[in-house]
């Protein structure tokens, strides 16, 4: 339980990026709500292990070892990158807020400051998320593209010491690890659909303190964030893929109050995809916003069914499968 004097318990997993954005969720809540807040760090498997992410079935690993303490009561809430957490609900625990998202593009950290469009043929270019290499190979089929593993500083170190030519990463994390400068170049999402959820934090807690103790978390929920990312989630869901899926999706609240959502499927060869789109009447600001935003999301993914993306998924999913142990 957290006494009025006593600083509520937020957990973060240690990675700088995971630590900036739980000071930044921490701060909002203070700055709202007066409630002092205090970061205990949790080590999780997947900051421990180097195995690559496909082959620990996505990155739900970074997730579990939150969960844990959540459901222990070592922690009041946590923050979890939301792209990071699996569409399905963990028992007994809830989305509590989702603060306003940041940028949720792709950024390219190129060396010599190139652009996309001027990396030379054969160039290499690390990522370890089957979503960009699908719709990056399908915009540069010329490139080679090379899995790697390890936080953003890692990932950047190995454009500075050479081994490779460029890395792609999500601005958001950049921003948030004081690199941005590192970014020559950055793809719409026209070009390449960010993960769901991408750019968006989410503030976790156990079910039953959220309508309690905890209820001023709410005090940093965003409805617009929360009704698209549900929209792109929702795909997600219905596609039934998971977190390291060649899945792409994004939602605009249009300036006419409407939802607007896209996404893509592309096979992780760049040789085969699904993309689509489609809007629907949701005010954010109404009480049914997030029902009706699945319901836009599910509409979406059927019609991507329809056309083949589930095939598309599964077949990405044996490949991954297939690398793992
Ligand atoms: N699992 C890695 C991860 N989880 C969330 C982000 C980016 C920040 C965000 O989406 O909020 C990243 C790094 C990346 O994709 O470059």
């Amino acid at each position: 339980m957290t006494t009025a004097a006593a600083p509520a318990r937020l957990g973060t997993r240690r990675s700088t990026m995971a630590t900036t954005q739980s000071r930044m969720v921490a701060d909002l809540i203070t700055a709202r709500t007066g409630v002092p807040i205090e970061l205990e760090p949790i080590t999780s498997f997947g900051d421990v292990t180097k195995a690559h992410l496909t082959q620990l079935g996505g990155t739900g690993v970074f997730v579990t070892a939150l969960r844990d303490e959540l459901a222990a009561g070592t922690v009041d809430f946590a923050v979890h990158s939301l792209k990071d957490l699996p569409t399905a609900p963990a028992d007994g625990l809830v989305l509590a807020a989702i603060p306003e998202r940041d940028d949720p593009r792709d950024a390219l950290c190129a060396r010599d400051g190139l652009k996309f469009a001027d990396l030379p043929a054969g160039a290499t270019v690390g990522t370890g998320s089957p979503r960009r290499v699908a719709q990056l190979a399908a915009l540069r089929p010329d490139l080679a593209y090379v899995p790697i593993r390890g936080n953003a500083e890692t990932r950047l170190g190995k454009v500075t010491s050479g081994e490779l030519d460029a890395v792609v990463l999500a601005y958001a994390g950049l921003v948030r690890v004081g690199r941005v400068d590192d970014v020559t170049d950055v793809f719409e999402p026209e070009q390449v659909l960010p993960a769901p959820g991408q750019g968006a934090l989410a503030v976790e807690c156990r079910t039953e303190r959220a309508a309690a103790d905890l209820g001023y978390l709410a005090s940093v929920d965003h409805a617009a964030t929360r009704a698209a990312v549900t929209a792109e989630r929702t795909v997600l869901a219905e596609l039934e893929a998971g977190c390291a899926a060649p899945v792409g999706a994004h939602a605009q609240v249009l300036a006419d109050g409407g939802l607007m959502l896209r996404a893509a499927v592309v096979a992780t060869d760049g040789t085969a995809a699904v993309r689509r789109a489609r809007a629907a009447a949701v005010d954010p600001d109404d009480a049914g916003a997030v029902a009706a935003a699945e319901g836009l999301g599910r509409a979406l993914a059927r019609e991507m069914i329809a056309a083949g993306a589930d095939r598309i998924v599964a077949a990405a999913e044996a490949e991954a499968q297939g690398a793992r142990p």
